[in-house]
């Protein structure tokens, strides 16, 4: 099960847990807030079947998957990899990965670039979206087994920082500044006022239900093409 805190200023061996002293973990939903960082629990067991992972990749458009095991004995150039994950880098794209068995480490900067580690093993997923400053590394078990997905053609290609004039960086700024919460709760708070709004005025509950959804549709429009 995934936990996430924050890292001490210790530069020794990385594949320690580095926990403050006393420990600071952080919720996933605080996560979410501070980075972007998006997770969900995957059951490595039944997502062939359960529809789970499905509906995933479907409602985001996911159309790229493959694995990666990090390991001494199944990753090529092994120390040259390790090496590159383990620098701080952003991507042009987002960062999906499930672990299906093993288990490491990303960290991730948060908007005072304090370092927070998440640490996850089978059935995590998780997505580091595109412009973040991150990293990778295995820990102290030395064996990760991950599904990667990609919308489009995969770019696996790391920018180490500094990267700050890239747009995605800007972009991922811009995002973190406007609040990656607060977006969403705008949304909630107007739909929840606009299905009060029209109940009281004497529509029926079925005709605020389709105001509701012709004003999420335009919302996504507006969304889609500002963002
Ligand atoms: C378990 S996936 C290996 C790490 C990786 O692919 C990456 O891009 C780290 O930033
Ligand atoms: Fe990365
Ligand atoms: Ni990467």
């Amino acid at each position: 099960m995934v936990k996430a805190w924050y890292m001490d200023n210790d530069l020794s061996d990385q594949r320690l847990e580095h926990h403050r002293n006393p420990p600071e973990f952080i919720s996933l939903d605080d996560l979410y807030k501070k980075t972007g960082v998006e997770y969900f629990n995957i059951n490595i067991n039944t997502f062939t079947t359960d529809g789970v992972l499905d509906k995933i990749k479907k409602d985001r458009g996911y159309t790229y998957e493959d694995e990666i095991v990090c390991s001494k004995e199944c990753l090529p150039n092994y120390e040259e990899k390790i090496k590159s994950f383990i620098e701080e880098h952003l991507h042009t794209d987002e960062e999906i990965r499930l672990v299906l068995d093993g288990s490491g480490y990303f960290d991730v900067r948060d908007g005072s670039d304090h370092w927070i580690r998440i640490a996850v093993s089978a059935g995590d997923m998780i997505v580091i979206p595109s412009g973040i400053y991150h990293r990778f590394t295995l820990d102290t078990n030395n064996f990760i087994r991950a599904k990667r997905f990609f919308i489009g053609e995969p770019v696996w290609l790391p920018y180490n920082r500094p990267a700050d004039e890239m747009p995605c960086r800007k972009d991922y700024l811009h995002k973190l500044e406007k609040g990656f919460v607060d977006a969403n709760i705008n949304v909630l708070y107007v739909l929840k006022f606009l299905k009060l709004r029209l109940v009281k005025t004497k529509f029926s509950l079925d005709m605020a239900e389709g105001m509701i959804i012709f004003t999420l549709w335009y919302i996504a429009l507006a969304y889609n093409y500002y963002k």
